[in-house]
């Protein structure tokens, strides 16, 4: 027999199964939420796409680059050039006669590009350079080709060759301190533009070669002075500037196998700090509690063990990886096409290595350290040098403010020696001209090559040209490798012949190209005119 139930049961019996249903459906939400993820994660990995060039006349150009047959002869004379030890120590203390040597060499291995009635070559503030290649169409916006004649110092101890011995090693590489960082760059530009002239072309368009002669100390008397040069003389716009930077890599992202040509669109910013401490000076028989090198110690070990916080994919290194997305495995696409999901999860397992933590997060190094004079004297005073490399989301005062909160001491003084924000994003995408023909330029030299944007790491004189033009790219035409990335500033810096045979077409072709574009490009001023 069925009993039934009492109405008082039987409204509990709905409500109970009304508040139950709201439960199971709440248990659902974060499944469809999870499903409605996986679905946006599926979708945007499938459809990933790198952004192709509008520009028909650059894609459809096939620009050859320069002849085989002199890249034995072209190699030596790089080699030549190394031989000239134009080191930079610090600001004002440079190898001046070397760079007047390298001046002469130049002259004498490029008779072309020096005795060229449309190219004017000037001598800036002493040793910079700065070369004038008038084209056959000078109303049209001239543009920039940069590199730097200086090189950091080298020791010679480890090095396989001697640094400034110039040597070329089994017929394959060009050994020598500034190969890659950057007479490479220098030299490279005049070859093409020795070449281009030989062959009896003369370009369309107009361009300047600037080539600072202090950038591993700052670029203040060189850089800065060419543009003062050139914003005295009415040139303020250049169609864009394409100076040392990245380079094409292989095997330093993970999950390809493909080159990987990183353009730098925009240049971390460059803070240094003084740090330093007044203490108790005396006896080191009856020494004070805290000591001068003790306070100041902690207060860098407290800088070097708190990072700043990741910043990475707020900035424009979020391009970097959308643009590589469809040419790596699908596991890292799914990541590389979903940083708005996984840039947390790629910045924890990025910040394990050293040069990938530079892409994440502003960088703190600690790289002067000076206290004490004897023994058994406990000092006044210690001094500490700080330089970051500040992540383009950030700001300097932001920085500054960390490294107070951080240290949180009255004791340490904070003073600010260098600082430069950030530089602005120079403009990339499909239908961007300038971007478009440095990346063309790149996909005729290098084979199985992918361009991608990216945020350069170190800085560059480019810092000095950012009044000049809103489109500034970093970009150094070789090949690294992983274990390549320790060769700049370090030890067995060196560059394949091969290389730098590409070197040389892909800044001929940058020539080339430049003048397909000519109609895409603005006209100069009438003053600007005058001046070329
Ligand atoms: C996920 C990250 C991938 C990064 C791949 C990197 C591959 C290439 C490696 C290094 C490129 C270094 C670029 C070198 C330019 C160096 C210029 C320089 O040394 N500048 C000085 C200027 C300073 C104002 C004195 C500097 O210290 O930055
Ligand atoms: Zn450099
Ligand atoms: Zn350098």
């Amino acid at each position: 027999m069925v009993q039934s139930k009492s109405p008082k049961w039987q409204l509990r019996w709905r409500c109970g199964r009304w508040w139950w249903k709201v439960f199971k459906l709440l248990l659902k939400i974060p499944l469809v939420i999870g499903l409605l993820l996986s679905v946006v994660v599926l979708y945007r990995a499938f459809t990933a796409s790198t952004p192709a060039s509008t520009l028909d006349i650059l894609n459809n150009a096939q620009t050859a680059g320069v002849d085989d047959g002199l890249k034995m002869e072209r190699a030596h004379r790089l080699a030549g050039a190394l031989r000239i030890s134009t080191i930079s120590y610090e600001p004002g203390k440079q190898e001046t006669g070397e760079l007047l040597k390298l001046h002469r060499y130049l002259e004498k291995e490029f008779p072309a590009v020096h005795n060229c009635s449309f190219v004017k070559r000037e001598i800036i503030n002493v040793y910079s350079l700065l070369y004038t290649v008038t084209g056959t169409s000078p109303d049209k916006l001239p543009y920039m080709l940069a590199s730097h004649l200086d090189v950091v110092p080298a020791d010679p101890e480890h090095w396989e060759v001697d640094p400034f011995s110039g040597k070329i090693v089994n017929n394959t590489y060009i050994y020598g301190r500034g190969t890659i960082d950057d007479k490479g760059g220098v030299l490279g530009i005049l070859e093409a533009l020795e070449y281009l002239i030989k062959k009896g072309e003369r370009p369309q368009r107009s361009f300047f070669i600037a080539f600072g002669h202090d950038e591993e100390v700052s670029g203040k008397q060189g850089a800065q002075e060419i543009a003062r040069v050139l914003l005295k003389r009415g040139v303020d716009r250049l169609d864009f500037v394409l100076d040392e930077g990245y380079t094409v890599t292989r095997y330093i992202f993970p999950g390809t196998r493909k080159h990987v040509a990183l353009v730098g669109v925009s240049e971390k910013g460059y803070l240094t700090l003084e740090l330093s401490v007044n203490g108790s000076p005396g006896h080191s028989s009856f020494p004070p509690w805290e000591s001068a090198i003790g306070i100041l110690s902690e207060a860098i070990t407290k800088l070097e063990k708190n990072k700043l916080p990741s910043m990475f994919g707020t900035g424009p290194e979020r391009s970097t990886f959308e643009y590589l997305a469809p040419h790596v495995g699908f596991l890292h696409r799914l990541l590389y096409s979903n940083m708005w999901l996984f840039s947390g999860f790629m910045a924890r397992i990025m910040e394990k290595e050293a040069l990938s933590n530079a892409y994440v997060r502003t960088t703190s190094a600690i790289t002067v350290f000076h206290g004490g004079i004897k023994e058994n004297v406990v000092p006044a005073h210690a001094k500490a040098t700080i330089n970051h490399r500040v992540h383009p989301s950030q700001t300097i005062s932001e920085v500054i403010e960390f490294d107070k909160r951080t240290i949180d001491d009255p004791r340490v003084e904070i003073k600010v020696k260098a600082s430069k924000e950030a530089h602005t994003v120079s403009p990339y995408g499909p239908d961007d001209v300038q971007f478009n023909l440095i990346a063309r330029s790149i996909y005729q030299t290098f084979d199985d090559v992918v361009v991608i944007p990216g945020v350069l790491i170190a800085n560059t004189d480019t810092r000095w040209y950012l009044g000049l033009s809103s489109h500034l790219y970093r970009f150094f035409p070789t090949v690294i490798y992983p274990q390549d990335t320790n060769r700049y500033h370090g030890i067995d810096e060196r560059i394949s012949i091969d290389n730098y045979q590409q070197a040389v077409s892909f800044y001929y072709r940058v020539m080339k190209n430049a003048d397909l574009i000519i109609g895409h490009v603005a006209s100069t001023t009438a003053h600007q005119q005058r001046e070329l």
